[in-house]
């Protein structure tokens, strides 16, 4: 029927050309033309496809499978073009994807012609999805590069003080952006002996393990810690992507992390100073397959990490070293006064009463002329920290000048300020300290004022420290070894 020339044709052209045609009522179907590539490419005979076209529909891939009978359909019924792709199964047994495109036509018996070809489209396919994937990983890639912007100007403008949160901020973000359950810091302690979760995000709903994971003893966990020496010596990060499949000898931390309910983990070391300080992780309580290719993204966050904790602890300890005085440790006269004023606003607003003793140890001088200068120094290191001892986190113990101290004690009453200062000035006659085996025996004076004791019902901050220094110049004159509070002398 068809001339010898066009099937020799047909068998040079790349695609397989075919005609195809379905009978009017739908019922059956064949190829009058098929060409002769249909053998080679698919392994079927297209002497039996000319009575029967079921075959190819036979290799067309489960999946592909359920649009293919109406799309026929349509393309019968309206005469448009009939397109399809679909993976079709070679004679090799592989499925390379195809294209079909012809054109129908309809015949006088009713039946649809189609005249048209198979193409293989795989390399196209192939070319597709690498393409789709290249264009997924560079959005990704974006995203986390503005996301690594932002985090690092937010550590730039971050106010001093707000560390903590700052960091806590830090781990939402890279835990909402990696989809984990949870994100942590840990700091070593002690050669890699002890470790400490320093902030931890969840993911809502996760269960915290902050608290349970303070200073813990590691040294039970071999493995971990094996493998963390080797993390620090080669900056790497830890993949663990089914923690039940972790190895024997990681028995305990197999368990541990069970009981966490962890099932995938990956953690990064943190390097400040060129020293590994602790690492930074996250978990996932579903087993999960880390993409590989973010290492070196991760090692980006944990060096922007380090960055950041090193800034803080370098800007804490210059505000430490602001507000404290050297010698004794306990804050200094820059720090007090703003929270005297805070007391005093405080008092203002709620009524809340609060009390300054202005301290003075007894006869100093002769402790120094005495005993020598780094004597005098212990000394102010103990009565300092006895001071210190005596404070609730609301209160403030400093050092006012040489050996001159402030107690501010918060929401108190006259009657309990004064109980707790003649406590102060009994534990500093019981002090009992030694210099190179000469006991110093050392008393202290004190005066004490309370907000309520002045008629002014807004005094300043100088006006209370001028009282508490003017009951002090009494509790001296009248023998010293003694607290002046509002109703006079109390020597003891
Ligand atoms: N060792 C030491 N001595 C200090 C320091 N600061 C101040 N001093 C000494 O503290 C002494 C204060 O002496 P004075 O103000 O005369 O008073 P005092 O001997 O304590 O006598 P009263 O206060 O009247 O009981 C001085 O000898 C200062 O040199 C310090 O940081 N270390």
């Amino acid at each position: 029927m068809f001339p010898r020339l066009l099937s020799e044709l047909a068998s040079g052209v790349p695609g397989v050309l075919f005609c195809y045609r379905v009978s009017a009522d739908g019922t059956f179907h064949y190829y009058p033309f098929i060409s002769s590539r249909v053998r080679e490419v698919f392994g079927l005979d297209p002497r039996k496809l000319q009575t029967d076209a079921s075959a190819v529909f036979d290799i067309i891939h489960p999946d592909d499978r359920a649009g293919i009978v109406p799309s026929i359909s349509v393309s019968a019924a309206t005469l448009e073009p009939w397109q399809y792709q679909a993976r079709l199964r070679l004679k090799d047994g592989t499925y390379h994807w195809f294209e079909a495109h012809s054109m129908p036509r309809r015949e006088a018996d009713g039946s649809t012609l189609w005249y048209g070809q198979f193409t293989d489209i795989q390399t196209h396919k192939e070319l597709e999805a690498d393409l789709r994937q290249r264009e997924a990983e560079s959005a990704y890639q974006l995203q986390f590069h503005k996301l690594l912007a932002s985090l690092s100007s937010d550590f730039i403008n971050a106010p001093i003080g707000d560390f903590d949160q700052e960091i806590d901020r830090f781990l939402a973000r890279i835990g909402e952006f990696f989809d984990v359950d949870r994100v942590y810091v840990y700091r070593f302690a002690e050669e890699l002996t002890r470790m400490t979760n320093t902030h931890e995000w969840c993911r809502p709903g996760v269960p915290a393990l902050k608290d349970s994971q303070q200073n813990v003893d590691i040294t039970g966990f071999r493995w971990w810690q094996e493998q963390s020496r080797n993390l620090l010596q080669q900056n790497r990060v830890l993949f663990i992507e089914d923690v039940s499949k972790l190895p024997d000898s990681a028995g305990p931390e197999r368990a541990l992390l069970e009981e966490q309910g962890v099932a995938a983990m990956f953690c990064i070391p943190v390097v400040t100073r060129g020293l590994v300080d602790g690492f930074f992780g996250m978990d996932s309580l579903k087993v999960r397959r880390w993409r590989r290719d973010l290492s070196d993204l991760l090692i980006l966050v944990a060096n922007l990490l380090a960055q950041a904790l090193e800034r803080f602890r370098l800007e804490q300890e210059l505000l430490n070293q602001s507000i404290r005085d050297p010698l004794t440790g306990i804050h200094n006269r820059r720090y007090l006064e703003p929270r005297i004023a805070e007391m005093l606003a405080r008092y203002q607003r709620s009524g809340e009463g609060f009390a300054l003793a202005m301290l003075d140890i007894d006869h100093f001088k002769q402790v120094n002329d005495t005993h020598g200068h780094q004597a005098g120094d212990q000394v102010l290191r103990a009565f300092a920290q006895l001071l210190q001892n005596q404070c609730r986190a609301s209160d403030v113990a400093a050092r006012y000048g040489g050996e001159e101290f402030i107690l501010a004690l918060a929401d108190v009453t006259p009657e309990r300020a004064t109980w707790a200062l003649e406590r102060v000035i009994d534990e500093v006659r019981e002090l009992a300290l030694s210099f190179h085996g000469k006991v110093i025996p050392v008393t202290a004076s004190a005066g004490l004022v309370h907000v309520s004791d002045l008629e002014n019902p807004s005094p300043t901050p100088d006006e209370l420290i001028t009282e508490a220094d003017r009951r002090l110049y009494r509790a001296k004159r009248s023998g010293r070894n003694c607290l002046v509070d509002a109703s006079g002398a109390s020597p003891l």
